[in-house]
């Protein structure tokens, strides 16, 4: 392809040149991801009245340099007053115009830059492309006449999936939509140049998709009532979703009509909390890959050793998913079992998995089973490069598999453990490599949640955490870099906001008022059912290890004291009695039977609370949502804070990425730090300090010296605690 390009023009970030064939050509040039700033959006008018005004351009094609299309608005810009054109007009204007536009897709189109090329008149895609308009992700909804024009293209049923779930398609996926033209392994402007000059003399008028009629189904109301319910109940007062609809049903008006409407439904969400909020998630899951160790090591100067073969040994419920993962990421993956009948069942749940994923990606069964070998033999680990341990949360059992791990496997192997707890440090001493040993916390279903606590230990290498941090992303993780500490972030914050549930029960709540209130705030699931998900017996194995409860505690002890500090047994007294959870049909909930998904109040528990109360002498109260989520967050963004002045957690944007992928926080809520900031750090301590001096006897309701150094200095915003906390961290 021969091109014209003057130097003036290759410093501006949309440029005009001319391709072969009378095309003209325009490039986005705004790295990373092209995004449309201000600048941009100033530079490609300019480019479109050139190209326009070209006589030798018959049509035009649109692309992106850095192998990307478009990543949509400049997220960034949303914080700030920017001029420059809007992008509706902008986007009106290149469907208006005179010459065919084919938009050139390769990377990504996203968002805004999606909107641009549903407002070119053709779309090629490159085969690996994604296409999608994410807005809802951020708060938003797609605000530059995607709402409109996407239903007018491939019909309401698809638009209204993909706009409500900010959903990703491959380019095969958009080509069977009817999303795009035509899709190339080739060089995609090439083949996007060869499109343009045949169509370049083909009239225009029907490519414009603001003049489509759209194909509206005859339920279509039906269709988006039936959305709108299930956003609702799901969406849990996240208003991004709901207005998705809204503008989808202004999409059977009038073009013009429906673009005012959803400039109308933009406009409240634009100035929203929930969109800086969510916005606030996108930049944290971002800057939480910038991670740093104590000495000089960090995420840019430490090398990646390639993971060629991976292996997990341990196939229950964590190891299945973590096999799958790695599987499906394309990694070669030995599945280690130690009894013969487990890793049959193993292999047979493996293989359910795999056969599900293959149907969901169009590929064939044997391409993921070639990748995965089932073993019980130990001799299969020596070539591998990193091995995931996912045996039983057992200090003991962990300890004796590394020494073993570490006899069998190659020197430079990096070993990592999935504990969810326990002290990495201790599992890496029992080998004679500890800097190869990492913690790699996944989370439940682990085929499934998008985060990882990559755990460094005092000994561990920065090449062994930068590996693991990069094959984090190669499964689709968002790995945070945590510290070893018990229970990690994660687990570590659950504790006290579990402790205050459960001392709410004894004041007199029920597991339904504090889980309706989480749940009305945003959780996808209160703490009591999420206990009963996860079971019971989990916590109370930790305990009973801790000597918090079982027989090591002495008889004098009162059962609501433990070292001098409240206690709360009754999740204990639950456990013995043999209500696991979900597992034993009965937990903080009634379930339909063993397993039963559906939690429906116990008339058992609230006596069993009455009579347990009454033993106790406890008065039960009244207990408003207010103090539910106040003793609940705040309890929990405090230890957030100590995590902070530890070094455990680098800023609050790990701990709400923790909190936001792992827990169910509402991401339209920011985050456990994020929430108390938006609430005012000072009214934060005064709420805590009247706490802790009705419970002088809870620790986790004192105050942590980091908030109150952060009000000492006047709640400085929440983009600065990273940097305070490694200041002060550092002077000590
Ligand atoms: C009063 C009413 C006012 C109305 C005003 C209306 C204005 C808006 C009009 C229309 C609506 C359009 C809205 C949008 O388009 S919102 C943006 C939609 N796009 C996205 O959500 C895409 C976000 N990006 C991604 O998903 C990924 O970054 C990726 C797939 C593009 C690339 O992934 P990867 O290779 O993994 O790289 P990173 O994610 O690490 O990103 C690299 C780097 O780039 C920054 N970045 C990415 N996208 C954007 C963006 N859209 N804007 C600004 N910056 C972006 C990212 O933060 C990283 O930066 P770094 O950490 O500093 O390196």
């Amino acid at each position: 392809m021969s091109e014209v390009r003057s130097p003036v023009e290759s410093d501006i970030m949309a440029h005009y040149s001319r391709a072969a064939g009378h095309i003209g050509l325009i490039r986005l040039a705004n790295p990373p991801v092209n995004a449309l700033s201000s600048a941009v959006r100033h530079d490609l008018c300019r480019a479109l009245e050139r190209a326009s005004a070209d006589t030798g351009a018959k049509a035009i094609v649109l692309c992106g340099e850095n192998g990307l299309f478009c990543g949509g608005a400049d997220i960034l810009e949303f914080s700030k007053k920017t001029g420059g054109p809007a992008l509706v007009p902008l986007i009106n204007a290149i469907e208006a115009g005179e010459k065919p536009v084919v938009a050139a897709i390769e990377g990504v189109a996203l968002g805004g830059g999606l909107e641009m090329a549903l407002g070119c008149h053709y779309r090629i895609a490159h085969c690996q492309a994604r296409l999608g308009l994410p807005e809802v992700m951020l708060g938003l909804l797609p605000g530059a006449g995607g709402t409109q024009r996407l239903p007018r293209l491939i019909g309401f049923p698809a638009a209204l999936e993909l706009i409500t779930t900010g959903r990703h398609v491959s380019a095969e996926e958009a080509l069977t939509l009817g999303l795009v033209d035509q899709v190339t392994d080739g060089d995609v402007q090439e083949a996007a140049v060869k499109f343009a000059q045949r169509v370049a003399d083909e009239p225009l008028a029907s490519r414009r998709l603001s003049t489509w009629k759209p194909p509206c189904p005859a339920d279509l109301d039906t269709l988006l009532q039936g959305a709108l319910g299930r956003l609702q109940s799901r969406a849990r007062g996240a208003l991004a979703p709901v207005a998705c609809v809204h503008a989808l049903q202004a999409a059977t008006l009038p073009f013009a009509q429906g673009i005012e409407k959803e400039q109308e439904l933009m406009a409240t969400l634009f100035s929203s909390p929930q969109a800086r909020a969510m916005q606030y998630c996108f930049f944290s899951q971002r800057i939480v890959g910038k991670w740093s160790l104590a000495g000089r090591a960090n995420w840019k100067n430490t090398p990646v050793r390639t993971v060629h073969r991976a292996a997990v040994v341990g196939l229950g419920t964590m190891g299945r998913g973590i096999t799958v993962t790695l599987v499906r990421a394309g990694i070669p993956t030995v599945a280690m079992e130690m009894d013969r009948g487990q890793l049959q069942a193993a292999q047979q749940a493996v293989t359910a998995m795999l056969e599900r994923e293959a149907t969901k990606q169009k590929r064939s069964l044997d391409s993921y089973l070639q990748l995965v070998q089932f073993t019980l033999e130990r001799r299969h680990l020596q070539d591998v490069d990193l091995v995931i341990e996912a045996v039983y949360e057992d200090l003991a059992l962990k300890k004796r598999l590394f020494s073993e791990l570490c006899a069998v496997c190659r020197p430079d192997a990096i070993l990592c453990t999935n504990t969810s707890g326990l002290d990495v440090d201790v599992i890496a001493g029992t080998t004679r490599r500890p800097e190869v040993v990492v913690g790699m916390h996944f989370f439940a279903p682990a085929h499934v949640m998008k985060l990882l606590e990559v755990v460094r230990g005092p000994r561990s290498s920065p090449v062994a955490v930068a590996t693991v941090v990069h094959l984090g992303k190669l499964l689709g993780k968002v790995s945070v870099v945590v510290g070893n500490s018990p229970g990690f972030v994660g687990n570590r914050l659950l504790k006290p906001y579990m402790e205050q549930a459960n001392f709410l029960l004894e004041e007199g709540a029920t597991p339904e008022q504090v889980d309706g209130t989480l749940e009305e705030f945003g959780f996808a699931m209160g703490i009591f059912r999420m206990s009963d998900l996860s079971g019971l017996d989990v916590g109370w194995r930790v305990r009973r290890e801790s000597g918090l409860t079982g027989p090591a505690v002495r008889p004098e002890e009162s059962p609501r004291h433990r070292l001098g500090c409240r206690y709360c047994p009754l999740a204990d007294l639950l456990c013995e009695r043999g209500r696991l959870g979900q597992k034993t049909g009965q937990g903080w909930y009634l379930y339909e039977g063993p397993e039963g998904r559906k939690a429906l109040p116990d008339p058992w528990l609230h006596g069993f609370l009455d009579e347990y109360r009454r033993q106790h002498a406890l008065k039960p109260r009244r207990i408003d949502q207010q103090e539910v989520l106040e003793r609940c967050l705040y309890a929990l963004a405090n230890e957030g804070f100590r995590v902070l002045e530890e070094g455990v957690a680098a800023g609050p944007e790990d701990i709400d990425t923790i909190y936001v992928l792992g827990y169910g926080w509402p991401a339209h809520m920011g985050g456990p730090m994020y929430h108390v900031a938006t609430v005012g750090l000072s009214a934060v301590l005064t709420r805590l300090e009247h706490f802790h001096r009705a419970h002088p006897d809870v620790p986790q309701l004192q105050p942590s010296a980091l908030l109150r150094h952060l009000v000492a200095q006047g709640s400085p915003p929440i983009s600065k605690w990273r940097e305070l906390v490694r200041v002060q961290r550092s002077q000590l």
